[in-house]
């Protein structure tokens, strides 16, 4: 495909997009009905969806319009192309511009839902416009090097000998940022045989700070596709569970535990309350995802006020479950990838003046100005 033809593409698919449907299944469908496309003419399709996306609202006042067409005419402007280089009409290459659309000029706008601006600026405080400048920006690729069976050194050798160049991340010590050969990860045999593992630094941050050396039973109490999981496991020595309330979620764990030499036992929920009580529940929760939005953009533009108040009473209620199954002596630690404070401290401080058992260890909230997603967690102990 040509740079303009890869250009047009992105028009059509932003199109069903901005009327609703996921990005992730309209380029799926796109890439399976397009055999044409190469893997390099894919991963560029997907970059000015992915791009447009997380500049919706620049690219939208940049190209005069809240439709593919003005969005890419906007991006392209914002990126320092000009658009009439790739608007010939010749070939696959999207229409030539209208004298209308030539007029347009770069403007840049908050790339946020107007809604949410107020919780941003007050869970952000003076961080709030290098944050928000920061989520127009792609996220860089982080991996955690398994500590189980090697150590981060090892790992940057092994992968540099597979032509992946990775350089020490400053979050955590097991982290490495991905500076070139992104795209041969999965197919490396460092990736294969479980060296390292795909996660985003301040997941690994927040797992460094988990008590791994005191704890003997390790609940995860929201473990999903397990990533937290095999973190915690490449910590620490000793059992692990897993628990998800929608059991399909878990259904990539038990691949990803044996390349990471793990033993995870899931259980399901009506198991949990005949198993003894663990040392450490870990409650890795739903949220907003206001931290991944780098990752994911169109998740950005539709969260809603409604979704995420139903969030926010969904946290509290896992966390007074989760309790129950924490021994005597034991922690319950809580963890999301969101910016906001009304999902992070705020929930907490909620949860312990509710529960009046509960004392808080320590917390910490990680940005994109730390090179990282935006992730908070806290411990707490019985008081
Ligand atoms: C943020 S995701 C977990 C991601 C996972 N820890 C990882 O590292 O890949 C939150 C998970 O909580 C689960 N969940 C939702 N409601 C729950 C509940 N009441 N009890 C336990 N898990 C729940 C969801 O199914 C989802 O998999």
């Amino acid at each position: 495909m040509t740079p303009a033809a890869r250009v047009q593409t992105a028009i059509e698919l932003l199109d069903p997009i901005l009327a609703g449907e996921p990005a992730e299944r309209v380029l799926t469908q796109w890439a399976r009905a397009s055999r044409f496309a190469g893997s390099k003419d894919r991963a560029a399709v997907r970059d000015h969806v992915y791009d447009a996306l997380r500049q919706r609202n620049s690219a939208a006042a940049s190209g005069g319009g809240e439709n593919g067409r003005a969005l890419m005419i906007g991006l392209l402007r914002l990126q320092g192309i000009d658009p009439e280089s790739i608007f010939s009409g010749e070939g696959y290459a999207p229409s030539a511009l209208s004298s209308e659309e030539m007029k347009g000029a770069v403007s840049k706008a908050i790339d946020l839902p107007e809604w949410i601006v107020p919780e941003f600026k007050s869970s952000l405080g003076s961080d709030f416009e290098a944050v928000e400048a920061a989520l127009k920006d792609r996220a860089p690729v982080i991996l955690r090097a398994n500590l189980r069976k090697t150590t981060r050194a090892k790992a940057t050798e092994a992968l540099s000998g597979e032509g992946i160049l990775t350089k020490s991340h400053t979050a955590s010590e097991s982290a490495l940022e991905v500076t070139q050969g992104a795209r041969q990860i999965r197919n490396s045999k460092t990736y294969r045989d479980g060296l390292v593992e795909l996660q985003d630094a301040a997941s690994q941050a927040a797992i460094d700070l988990l008590p791994m050396d005191e704890v003997i039973r390790t609940l995860d109490y929201c473990a999903g596709g397990g990533g937290k999981l095999l973190a915690m496991a490449g910590r620490g020595k000793g059992a692990f569970f897993a628990h998800d309330a929608i059991e399909s979620r878990l259904r990539d764990l038990p691949e990803r535990a044996k390349r990471a030499g793990v033993k995870a036992r899931v259980l399901k929920s009506a198991d949990l309350t005949k198993q003894d009580p663990f040392d450490l529940v870990f409650c890795d929760v739903p949220c907003s995802g206001t931290g991944t939005w780098r990752r994911d953009p169109d998740a950005k533009w539709k969260l809603t006020r409604e979704s995420l108040d139903k969030t926010l009473s969904l946290q509290l209620k896992i966390l007074t479950e989760a309790q129950n199954f924490v021994s005597k002596d034991g922690y319950l630690s809580y963890a999301t990838c969101s910016l906001l404070n009304c999902e992070n401290r705020n929930q907490i401080d909620r949860f312990l003046k509710q529960s009046g058992e509960w004392n808080l260890i320590d917390d910490h909230s990680w940005t994109p100005l730390d090179g990282c997603d935006g992730f908070y967690t806290a411990l707490l102990k019985r008081c």
